[in-house]
């Protein structure tokens, strides 16, 4: 199995401070990658960096072959992105959002209803594309947020924290979504979550960061061995020496989705 993402040496460094420090993975074509670490490990940083939006210090990253900061447009063609925060304009119909980065995209004009169409489609929201984002629930929100990052056809995506804020019904929905884009459409998929029993149920492969270094990796059972323990979560927990849902990280995850609820109803 070929990788669709190669990560080599990727420092990043904000003055004197180094939120990543020389990490190197690799992702192999159609599976699923979970990127772990608690607060402040510099998944955001790593992520911004693997999507362009960010400039690493030193090292190189590969995606779909194309070196991400000396080709940096056909990079960004090869993945899709959901961010944490809603990022959809709230007073166009979900159709709108979609077609507005259809065309953003470059996604040839006499393709663009139809590949809006499957993307609404994959997520189950065709239905409804004529509501006003503003109507949408929470998760119908994260959902059409993953339709916009499929419309280009991407062959990676990128989810920073897709269930973060949502209830377990919507969270299992959404991981359903995710999973049948893998399974049917063979798309990788690199994730960020909290909810380690999540991790746990989709992952093929793990990867733990934690104060800017990978300090573990490999699939669920192997971390399990390694570590001599009976979950993720314990293992995750023996490694950092942290919980991932303890107080810091529970206000930490109330924060950001108490940030991105008053941006929201400021729209
Ligand atoms: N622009 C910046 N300038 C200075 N320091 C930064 C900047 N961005 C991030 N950092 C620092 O780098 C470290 C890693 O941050 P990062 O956001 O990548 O962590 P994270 O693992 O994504 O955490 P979280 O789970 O809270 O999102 C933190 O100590 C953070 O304060």
């Amino acid at each position: 199995m070929q990788n669709i993402l190669s990560v080599q040496s990727l420092t990043k460094k904000f003055d004197d401070f180094t939120a990543v420090k020389d990490i190197s993975f690799n992702v192999k074509t159609g599976s699923i990658f979970a990127f772990l670490g608690p607060n402040g490990a510099g998944k955001s940083t790593t992520i911004k960096m693997l999507t362009t939006v960010l400039k690493p210090t030193t090292g190189e990253i590969s995606i779909n072959g194309f070196n991400a900061l000396k080709e940096q447009d056909r990079a960004r063609a090869s993945f899709g992105i959901v961010f944490q925060d809603h990022s959809l304009d709230e007073e166009l119909t979900a159709y709108e959002n979609i077609v507005y980065h259809a065309v953003i995209y470059k996604v040839p004009k006499k393709e663009r209803a139809e590949r809006v169409r499957k993307a609404l489609e994959i997520v189950g929201l065709w239905d409804r594309r004529e509501d006003y984002v503003k109507k949408y629930s929470g998760g119908m929100k994260r959902r059409l947020e993953i339709a916009r990052a499929l419309v280009h056809y991407p062959k990676i995506l990128f989810l920073d924290e897709p269930t973060v804020g949502l209830d377990p019904q919507t969270r299992r929905s959404i991981w359903n979504h995710i999973k049948s884009l893998n399974q049917e459409k063979g798309m990788t998929i690199f994730l960020t979550t909290h909810y380690m029993e999540e991790a746990e149920a989709v992952a093929d492969h793990i990867a733990i960061i934690d104060h800017g270094k990978i300090i573990e990796s490999g699939t669920v059972e192997e971390i399990k061995k390694r570590t001599e323990t009976e979950s993720l979560e314990d293992a995750f927990l023996k490694l950092t020496g942290r919980d991932i849902r303890d107080e810091n990280n529970e206000s930490g995850i109330k924060m950001r989705t108490i940030r991105s609820m008053r941006r929201r109803n400021r729209n």
